[in-house]
């Protein structure tokens, strides 16, 4: 999978030379490229953003730098990439996204800035590629960059061989393995920790009630902590959602 990121601050995105996306990258199952906007600003300043029509507070990025990069980055591999968009305004990220994403050949991801970018670059964008913009939460950031750091590593752990063990991503939360619901509590050696010990069933080698288990927990948990999920499931699966 190759996956282009576009940025005024590269650097921001050095983590993608770490850990599990580091290793994808060297080992050719990933091949992630960092661009700097500025590449494609022109003029002394190399200026990237203007001040918004219609007034308000703070400068939105233009159109011209950005329709200049996505056409040569979206123009530089085989075929046509997905375009995600990180923005408070987008759909939320969820791991079903993620785990769709996970199997395109090509995403770029555009980075805004400042108070975000002229409209008119995602509806030119949209004439030729999939576009998709997509928020982590409703809260605000400075900017895209740790958005795209969460989504290209979101992504990048369900691209087959990546995960050193594929199962470590089906226990997941959220994931199909359970369910959609949250991950049951999870422990290892010592078998006694200060005054606490691993639950028995987890000790005891049965793994249909180790399952049931962990079910179980799963669904406490979800029941606690997030309730939606749980109407959710409801709502797809009916009451068998929880056998
Ligand atoms: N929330 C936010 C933002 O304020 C700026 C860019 C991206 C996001 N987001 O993905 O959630």
């Amino acid at each position: 999978m190759r996956i282009d990121v576009v940025t005024i601050f590269p650097a921001y995105l050095a983590p993608l030379d770490e850990a599990l996306v580091g290793r994808a990258r060297r080992a050719g199952l990933l091949d992630v490229r960092v661009h700097d906007l500025r590449r494609w600003a022109t003029g002394v300043h190399k200026a990237v953003d203007d001040a918004p029509y219609g007034g308000g507070p703070g400068m939105l990025m233009t159109a011209p730098v950005w329709g200049a990069a996505l056409d040569e980055v979206a123009g530089s591999g085989e075929g046509v990439p997905r375009l995600l968009v990180p923005t408070p305004a987008g759909a939320p990220l969820t791991q079903r996204r993620a785990a769709s994403w996970a199997s395109e050949p090509w995403l770029v991801l555009a980075c805004g800035r400042y108070e975000g970018i002229d409209a008119r670059v995602l509806d030119d964008a949209r004439r030729r590629m999939p576009v998709e913009e997509v928020s982590l939460g409703d809260y605000v950031l400075a900017g895209g960059e740790v958005a795209a750091l969460v989504v290209v590593e979101a992504v990048s752990r369900l691209v087959p061989g990546v995960l050193g063990n594929p199962a470590s991503a089906e226990l997941d939360s959220f994931a199909e393995g359970t369910g959609g619901l949250l991950e049951a509590p999870a422990y290892t050696r010592p078998e006694r920790w200060r005054d606490l010990d691993v639950p028995e069933v987890l000790r005891g080698g049965n793994h249909a009630v180790v399952d049931r288990w962990r079910r179980d927990r799963s669904l406490e948990r979800t029941a606690a902590v997030r309730p939606d999920l749980l109407d959710a499931l409801l709502a797809r699966h009916g009451a068998a959602a929880f056998d």
